[in-house]
């Protein structure tokens, strides 16, 4: 029934115009690796302010049919913790992303301006839930996001958070990419096996695995997300990305020896409840 509504409601959903001429770019936002976001207004439409993310296809690590795969998966969801599309086009040789503007910006930015040793856990117990909310819609429709982090969770005006960022999200469905481990009708045994996300949230069986990974990767970049809203940063952080790695997969890591001295006296200054 709920899925039903979904639909519904995304067959009712506003139509944005697919021309750039309507849309006024206000401010730059921020620059990804390949992609640079824009504040801007859609003028016919009362001058709603939206953001843009405006991907240079020459300079994409994705080729345009993964792109757009990637925007037809933010436009095909729908769910109150998950950040749709609006609507998406080509202008020369970049794609351009409309997207509902998040104007508090991502939980990491929040961290880094106003709390670098971590957010107080009333806050993150309330992100936690609404993340997890998105996770389990994902999951349900056989999505994977692969790169939940706090730079992908994004708060706008009125406090609302959602999970963004479909660059390298994946379908269990999709036969191209996975491989499927011994069921041909179980989903649940269908695994992934390419190498995605970035490095200090990526679930050991992502960095290596003989039998690929599946929905559970998602659970444990959720859990470094939790540590990283907790601390202001995520556990292996002091060290380079590759050698976290390294870590992760020779099982040499426990969270109690995470951090570097500095943090660890931090760290033991911070108490959470046992629920935490
Ligand atoms: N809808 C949005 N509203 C407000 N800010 C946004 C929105 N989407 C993205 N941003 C911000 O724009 C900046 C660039 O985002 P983008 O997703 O392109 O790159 P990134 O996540 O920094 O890096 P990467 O290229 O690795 O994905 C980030 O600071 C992000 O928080």
């Amino acid at each position: 029934m709920a899925h039903l509504q979904d639909q519904i409601s995304k067959f009712q959903r506003v139509q944005y115009p697919l021309d750039s001429n309507a849309y006024k770019i206000l401010d730059e936002i921020g620059v990804g690796v390949s992609a640079t976001v824009y504040k801007a207004i859609c003028v016919p439409m009362n001058s709603t302010l939206v953001a843009i993310k405006c991907i240079d296809l020459d300079r994409s690590r994705s080729d345009l049919d993964s792109l757009r795969r990637e925007a037809k998966t933010m436009s095909l969801l729908s769910h109150p913790n998950i950040l749709e599309s609006h609507c998406s086009f080509t202008v020369d040789r970049h794609l351009w992303m409309v997207m509902p503007f998040m104007s508090a910006g991502s939980l990491q930015s929040i961290i880094s301006s106003s709390f670098p040793d971590g957010l107080p856990e009333p806050c993150i117990a309330v992100v936690l839930k609404e993340t997890l909310n998105a996770l389990s819609y994902l999951h349900d429709q056989g999505h994977l996001h692969r790169d939940v982090k706090a730079g992908n969770i994004l708060i706008d005006s009125n406090g609302k958070v959602k999970l963004a960022d479909f660059g390298v999200s994946a379908s269990i469905y999709e036969l191209n990419t996975l491989e499927r481990s011994s069921s041909l009708s179980s989903s649940s045994r269908m695994r992934l096996t390419d190498l995605a996300g970035t490095p200090y949230w990526m679930a050991p069986e992502v960095i290596h695995s003989h039998t690929g990974y599946s929905l559970k990767a998602d659970i444990w970049s959720f859990g470094i997300t939790a540590l990283e809203l907790a601390h202001g940063r995520p556990p292996l952080s002091h060290l380079p990305p590759s050698k976290s790695l390294i870590m992760k997969i020779t099982k040499r890591f426990r969270f109690s020896d995470c951090h570097d001295e500095n943090h660890k006296k931090n760290r033991r200054n911070k108490k959470f409840s046992k629920a935490f």
